[in-house]
């Protein structure tokens, strides 16, 4: 009988590893290696650990998450396989970058790699909203772009939850005005931006939940596209997708409706008489922005089909 791979995540224990550990916990095909939790920061531990899985998850802060990196690659021949869903590595070339809809050949190169970087959880809706409109010339990559976002308080890990639970954090506040967020230069790289773009984040008094939205002046752009042009784009781009949905523009959206799913919605709110049109997304910070997303690489890098909403939700 074959073996049935092996994973370890490492920072099981906090807001991202947990709801990992929860989507893997019901797979039969995959075998959760769990460190004894008074060890779970002890290097000697974590090591013997990874020498005997077939794949880390690392769900840690930056330079924890680069100090696994250094100690699954003393393994040598015997490294595992890392998904990594920190920012330490997005933008390393050495890195596959793990968002399987981002080209028709990304999901092969995500099975083939040795190091999978998980997309942060803001670029992924607007890596998706503006890389095929930039591929397909709608939108020149040296265009102006803003991109707004508001989040759920457990985009924020541990801290931020326990702020939000103790009531010591706003109701809602903006954040990232110094204009230098983690996640920008991810965002530009990967949408095929060469200006890069003005990003905008908020967090609310909500758990989990996300929305990226873009304002368009579609007389600035080449051929004037009307809205229709734009989501008969991304609905062409997106067709058979598992995940990526592109549905009709509403006048209003909240962020929680996709919770617990690793499903993620485009629109196009558009209006033709004034020549304006916002692209939206809309997903699960901890979904497709995070534990959800990593489960769908684990599942490609081992071959395997995988179950990516938590147990309870329906996708
Ligand atoms: N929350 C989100 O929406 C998303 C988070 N991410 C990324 O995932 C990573 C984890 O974030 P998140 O889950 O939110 O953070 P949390 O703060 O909730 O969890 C981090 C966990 O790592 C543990 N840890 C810290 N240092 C070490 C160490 N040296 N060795 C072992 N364990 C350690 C922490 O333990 P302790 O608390 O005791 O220090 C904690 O359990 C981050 O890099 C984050 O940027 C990515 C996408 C989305
Ligand atoms: C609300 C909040 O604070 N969000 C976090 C991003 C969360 C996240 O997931 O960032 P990574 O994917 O890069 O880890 C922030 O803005 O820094």
């Amino acid at each position: 009988m074959a073996k049935i791979p092996t994973v370890f995540i490492d920072g099981e224990a906090g807001t991202t590893g947990l709801q990992i550990r929860e989507r893997l916990a019901i797979l039969p095909d995959i075998a959760v290696r769990s460190i004894d939790p008074s060890r779970r920061k002890d290097p000697t531990a974590r090591l013997a650990l990874m020498a005997e899985v077939d794949l880390v998850v690392l769900c840690l802060p930056d330079d924890a998450a680069k100090e696994s990196t250094a100690m699954a690659a003393s393994l040598g021949a015997d490294a595992p396989r890392l998904v990594d869903a920190s920012t330490a590595h997005r933008v390393d070339p050495d890195w596959v970058y793990g968002l399987p809809e981002l080209t028709p050949d990304q999901p092969a190169r995500i099975a083939a790699a040795m190091r999978v970087s998980n997309p942060g959880c803001y670029p992924t809706g607007a890596i998706l909203l503006l890389r095929p409109m930039i591929e397909a010339g709608l939108l020149p990559a040296d265009h102006p772009i803003s991109v707004n976002a508001v989040s759920g308080f457990s985009g924020g890990g541990n801290a931020m939850i326990a702020a939000y639970e103790s009531r010591t954090a706003p109701d809602f506040e903006l954040y990232g005005l110094t204009l230098e967020h983690k996640h920008v230069l991810e965002l530009q790289q990967y949408s095929g931006l060469t200006r890069r773009p003005i990003f905008v984040p908020s967090v609310g008094d909500f758990r989990q939940g996300m929305i990226d939205s873009i304002p368009l002046h579609l007389d600035t752009l080449p051929g004037k596209p009307k809205p229709a042009d734009i989501e008969a784009l991304l609905a062409a781009r997106y067709a058979g997708s598992d995940y990526v949905r592109v549905v009709p523009g509403t006048a209003k959206l909240e962020p929680q409706a996709l919770n617990n799913t690793n499903l993620l919605e485009l629109r196009v709110h558009g209006s033709e008489a004034r020549g304006q049109a916002i692209l939206t997304a809309r997903y699960d910070n901890l979904g497709k922005g995070a534990s959800g997303a990593a489960v769908q690489n684990i599942g490609l890098m081992l071959g395997i089909a995988v179950e990516t909403r938590l147990p309870a939700a329906a996708e």
